[in-house]
């Protein structure tokens, strides 16, 4: 009996390049003895809904950008289901695809769906939702849901970056209490990230952290508030030289931390919108998805 395979395809991420690959990518999965779904998105979280039948398929298969993976993911979750995902990365930067070592060109991505070695990951739970890669406050984070589609396309990865840039003269600090496996830290913040992965925002290895995507353990990175120009100016130099300062940048490792503050904190998850909230919970789901990756 053939196996089954659920494909999942956000037409709409990246530059819309997988329709040109359609026909080459059912073919292959078919001659790898599947019998092929394809179901495109039609909407934000139609993907997660999509996941309820998960347990019925042998494989399936995410074709999309991160947060493509992140509805899949979220949906595998949410159905109780352990089905193997694998992925073909056709968003604007793929980032969970370069931690992961997926390639981003396409025939050898679909290759891997059917080849590669299925390995286990942590997810991240942030409150009642996952992540897979990133949960991220403060400067830059805004950027990625608020850069235009188009944009995103024409400028791909960078766009983060220059967006965030052009918005530093605006930059909002959060009084923080953080409390992790580790104690608990107090102070103003610009920036907080928590992360298993080793490229975020098309950046690899932004603050030095190596990721291990399954101790279950997450790699956070603290920006305190800059007090003056200077300071800025020194984190700046420190960000491109990739040497923190410990008075400015915090790293810590942990498998569950809380954010709480008086002000509205506004988050991204998987670079989309992630809520505005006084407090969240965060916790490492140990193993919790198994994934399609290249064999060492
Ligand atoms: N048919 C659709 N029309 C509009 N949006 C869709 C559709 N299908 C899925 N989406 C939404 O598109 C959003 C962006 O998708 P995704 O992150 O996969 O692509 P991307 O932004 O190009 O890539 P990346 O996150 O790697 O930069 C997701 O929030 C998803 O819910």
């Amino acid at each position: 009996m053939l196996k089954r395979l659920l494909l999942i395809i956000n037409p709409t991420s990246g530059r819309g390049m997988i329709k040109d690959y359609l026909l080459l990518i059912i073919k292959e999965l078919s001659l790898a003895g599947y019998e092929v779904v394809v179901y495109p998105t039609k909407s934000k979280n139609d993907a997660t809904n999509k996941m309820k039948e998960a347990k019925s398929y042998d494989l399936i298969v995410a074709s999309g950008g991160d947060g493509t993976l992140n509805e899949v993911i979220t949906g595998l979750i949410k159905a109780n289901a352990n089905t193997p995902i694998a992925y073909i990365p056709t968003g604007t930067t793929n980032d969970f695809a370069t931690t992961l070592g997926i390639p981003k060109n396409i025939p050898r991505a679909v290759k891997l769906c059917t080849e590669g070695k299925i390995a286990p990951i942590d997810i991240g739970q942030f409150d009642e939702r996952y992540f897979t890669y990133v949960a991220a406050f403060g400067a830059f984070t805004d950027v990625a849901y608020e850069t235009p589609q188009p944009r995103k396309n024409m400028l791909g990865g960078l766009a983060y970056l220059i967006e965030g840039l052009l918005k530093l003269p605006a930059i909002q600090s959060y009084k923080c209490r953080i409390t992790y496996s580790g104690g608990v830290i107090e102070g103003d913040y610009i920036f907080g990230m928590i992360s298993n992965s080793d490229s975020v925002a098309g950046i690899k290895n932004a603050f030095g952290n190596h990721a291990d995507l399954s101790d279950g353990l997450f790699e956070v990175t603290l920006i305190r508030a800059p007090k003056n120009l200077l300071d800025i100016h020194r984190i700046l130099t420190d960000f491109l030289n990739t040497t923190y300062d410990p008075e400015y940048v915090v790293t810590l490792k942990t498998d569950r931390i809380t954010v709480e503050s008086e002000q509205d904190v506004k988050w991204t998850l998987d670079g989309e919108d992630g809520g505005v909230l006084k407090s969240v919970h965060i916790r490492s789901l140990q193993h919790r998805v198994q994934i399609c990756c290249p064999k060492l």
